[in-house]
């Protein structure tokens, strides 16, 4: 098992050992004593699983608001997304920050989103699947999002998105957005 840190404080990514044989790969994609070992110890409470059918395809950026605010594992099952993440926590050294990450049925890679971060991915190839364990329920009250093109944020998407749900095309920007999440505290 592999955990490597990113240039945002505190998002990890997390490679678990892939035993590959003439029928495939087996890997185990969570285990909760070694994902404690690795100082992985939230209590995962939703599996949540999206297909995303057109390459170009873009989800985000969300986030829940506290006292919902969630930590998620997010890996990629079929195909490859770029998953990125803005820091949104107050008083983060790296607030307001983004960075990408490639995560494919290939790379097996998981990567750790913490609680205070803005999460999307847009789909590099068609017929896109991720999983992802969240450790707080779905709250639409306080779901919330900011626009995955905002300029003060300047994501640089690989490729443009051409399909995006009504509610995506119209978020606020990151100094508009509803956010209460303070670093130390989320
Ligand atoms: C997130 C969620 C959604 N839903 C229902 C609500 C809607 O009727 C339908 C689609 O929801 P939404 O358009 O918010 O799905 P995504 O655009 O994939 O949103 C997710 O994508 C980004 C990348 C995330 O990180 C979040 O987990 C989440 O916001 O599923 C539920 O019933 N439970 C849930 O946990």
């Amino acid at each position: 098992m592999k955990i490597f840190n990113t240039k945002l404080q505190d998002v990890k990514i997390i490679e678990t050992p892939v035993f590959g044989d003439n029928r495939g790969f087996f890997t185990e994609s969570y285990n909760k004593e070694k994902f404690s070992e690795i100082g992985i110890t939230n209590d995962f409470i939703q599996d949540n699983h999206s297909l995303s059918v057109e390459v170009g395809t873009l989800r985000g950026m969300h986030y829940q608001l506290s006292p919902k605010a969630q930590t998620k594992l997010v890996r990629c099952t079929t195909g490859v997304i770029y998953d990125v993440l803005v820091d949104m926590r107050k008083g983060s050294p790296t607030y307001g920050q983004w960075e990408g990450y490639l995560l494919s049925e290939y790379n097996h890679r998981q990567l750790l989103v913490p609680k205070g971060f803005a999460h999307g991915f847009c789909t590099l190839t068609p017929d896109v699947n991720i999983q992802y364990k969240v450790d707080e329920l779905y709250s639409p009250e306080h779901d919330r999002g900011i626009a995955y093109d905002d300029p003060s944020i300047g994501i640089e998407w690989p490729m443009n998105a051409t399909v995006l749900s009504e509610k995506d095309k119209n978020h606020p920007n990151l100094k508009d957005a509803e956010n209460n999440f303070v670093w130390g505290e989320v």
